[in-house]
Formats: structure tokens, sequence, C-alpha cells
């Protein structure tokens, strides 16, 4: 999705939209702004976007403490976040390092994934019944979610608690489903400030909130206590579920075959046929990555990153989901054992 229109980057507030990065706490802070540094501060590029072998795309960006980190949060640290681009998935993985030799800290951490839809009425979230939840709405009441699926009427601010790896949200842009997996967040988040709420928030257009849905995997509801060189790792992968693609991939091969019989008789007609076809499949492919374009919106932690993610030519993503790290890597064994994660922390 887009930024909300009055978004402003200012290094003093996040940008509203696309994927903000909290970090090291969700919600209001004594210590400094609302949802942590990690969202309004600049990110250092580790590596630039590349193409790895299987076609994919890849990028590495890394945050460690610094003067002004350090004013808020008084702990060594270091994030590295690889965002891949594959032709229908963006994938997120998260490393959180503590290089202290004797210092424990805890933090929350979460992707807060704006989604942008046609009608947020109109879009239902599966993976949630059961769960229980922490109503924001309700001074934090504790409730369980009886509803096969979650939808969306008024102002909504929920931590669902201990939710499955996969959720799958529809009517999300042009009408599609979103599939969202996550790997070690326990927590996710549904989120519409309604109308009212909105009016609130300066950089949020009154008549945004419909056209908004954030469904945000975090581990939030109880906080990652990490130890003196230990290491943290998260990942989320966004999918487009293309239904209308499918159906009309399945046309084209249903009449792809009808034509081969034709064929036999005028294998002219089959050649201008096969030509259409793969005409058509262009045009598909071409409308489906205008489309995930249109869909996707620059992880706002970082200017950086917003920078490079509009320079991918090709909107085409990767699959690496983890560090490979041996078993025993605590974040200190090092480049030698081909651990990837100590490779990034010693470059
Ligand atoms: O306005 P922001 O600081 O970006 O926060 C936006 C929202 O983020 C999360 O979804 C929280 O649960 C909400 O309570 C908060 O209002």
């Amino acid at each position: 999705m887009r930024c909300r229109k009055l978004a402003v980057f200012d290094g003093k507030k996040a940008i509203r939209g696309g994927i903000p990065f909290v970090f090291p706490q969700f919600g209001p802070w004594n210590f400094g702004p609302q949802h942590g540094f990690a969202r309004v501060v600049r990110w250092t590029l580790e590596r630039s976007p590349e193409r790895l072998p299987s076609g994919d795309m890849e990028a590495v960006f890394s945050l460690m403490d610094n003067e002004i980190t350090r004013s808020m949060w008084n702990y060594p640290f270091r994030i590295t976040y690889r965002l891949i681009l594959r032709e229908k998935e963006l994938h997120f993985h998260i490393g959180v390092y503590n290089p202290s030799k004797d210092i424990t800290f805890s933090f929350n951490l979460l992707l807060h994934t704006y989604l942008k839809v046609p009608d947020v009425r109109r879009c239902q979230i599966t993976g949630l019944h059961g769960c229980t939840f922490i109503d924001k709405t309700r001074d934090g009441a504790i409730y369980q979610e009886g509803r096969d699926v979650v939808t969306i009427n008024e102002w909504t601010d929920r931590i669902y608690q201990h939710t499955p790896q996969e959720h799958v949200i529809t009517n999300v842009v042009s009408g599609r489903k979103m599939r969202l997996q996550k790997y070690n967040f326990p927590d996710t988040v549904v989120w519409n400030p309604w109308m009212d709420k909105a009016r609130e928030c300066q950089d949020f257009g009154d008549d945004e909130y419909p056209n908004m849905i954030c469904v945000e995997a975090g581990h939030v509801s109880t906080p990652v206590i990490l130890l003196p060189g230990t290491a943290f790792e998260a990942s989320q992968i966004l999918q487009v579920i293309h239904q209308q693609q499918q159906q009309q991939q399945n046309q084209s091969l249903a009449q792809s075959s009808q034509a081969a019989a034709v064929a036999a008789a005028a294998a002219a007609a089959q050649q201008q046929q096969a030509a259409a076809v793969q005409q058509q499949q262009q045009q598909q492919q071409q409308q489906q990555q205008a489309a995930v374009q249109q869909l996707w919106q620059v992880p706002a932690a970082a200017a950086a990153a917003a920078a490079c993610w509009n320079n991918y030519a090709n909107f085409q993503t990767a699959g690496v989901l983890a560090f490979k790290m041996p078993p025993s890597c605590g974040g200190l064994c090092g480049p030698q054992n081909n651990c990837e994660l100590c490779s990034l922390n010693s470059n």
C-alpha cells in the first residue's frame, strides 16, 4: 500500500504507512517516541540490492546503538534486517544481537504492516479464532476471539496472543488475498483508528481510515529477553494470492489445448493463437508486476531503505528466510564457521 497522504519523513516521527519497524518498545514510551526509535532513525545499508542466483533480489540493512539510541535506551545492540523480493512475495528477516559480555536487555519487536484496502469493512482476517486478545479500545481488557474470521466495523486496536504462523487477509487492494506468514512473532496486532481516532492523528487524512488495515506481526505482549552474546531472530513473509490470475491462467491453458487440437488441421492458425497466448501472458505478468508494485510499501524504518526499494527495476524477490547459523552460534562464532549472522556482524 501507499503511505498516508499526509505522511512526513523528518526523523522525528514515523512515516505513516509502509511497514514501520517497531523496536525496542511497542506503544507509549517514557524514554522516547511511541513504538521506539527504530522507525524514525536512519539505518545503514549493509548490502545494496543485488540479484541472487535464484533471480530474487536481496538487500540488507543494519542498525546499531549510537548516541541517539543510547540517550533513550542505554544498551549495545545490533539489528540486521534482510529484505528479499520475490515475484509475489516480500520476505523480512530480522536478527537482533546483544554484543555485551554481561548485560541482558529486553525489548519489543513488531512489523507494523499497513495494507491498502478498497474498503476495510469488507476485509476478513483468518487465523484468530480462539486466540485471546488484549483490547486496547477497552482499557486493555482480555477477551477470546469467537469468530472464524475477524472483520472490522469500528475503532479496533487488539493484540491477539499466541497466534498461528499464518493469516490470510481478504479484499486487499484490487480485491486480492494476502497471506502473512510469521516466525518467532507470537502476537498479531489488528488496528484501524476509524473516524474519530483518525481525526486525532495529524498525519492521517480524515477520509483515509476505510482504505487501510494494519495486521502487525510482533513480539509485544511479552518482551524478548536477550542474554549477553546471544541473538534473536524473527521473520515475516507477505505473499499476494492471485485468484484472478490463477483463473486466467487456467483459461489460457484450456484455450491452448483446444488450439492444439485445431492445429492438426490448421498449423498457421495455431501459431497465431500461441503468439496471442504468449502476448496475453506477458501482459498478465506486466499487470501483476505493476499491481504488486502498487501494493507494497517501502519499509518506513529507513530513508535509505526507501531509496533503494524504489530503485528496484524488476519487482523480483527471493527466498532466504533466515541467516544460516550453526546451532551453537550466540552471535559470536565468527565468519570462519560460515555463520551468516557473524559474517554480517564482522563486516
Ligand atoms: O500512531 P502510531 O504511533 O503509528 O501508532 C499506531 C497504532 O499502532 C499500533 O497498532 C497500536 O496498537 C495502536 O495503539 C497505535 O495507535
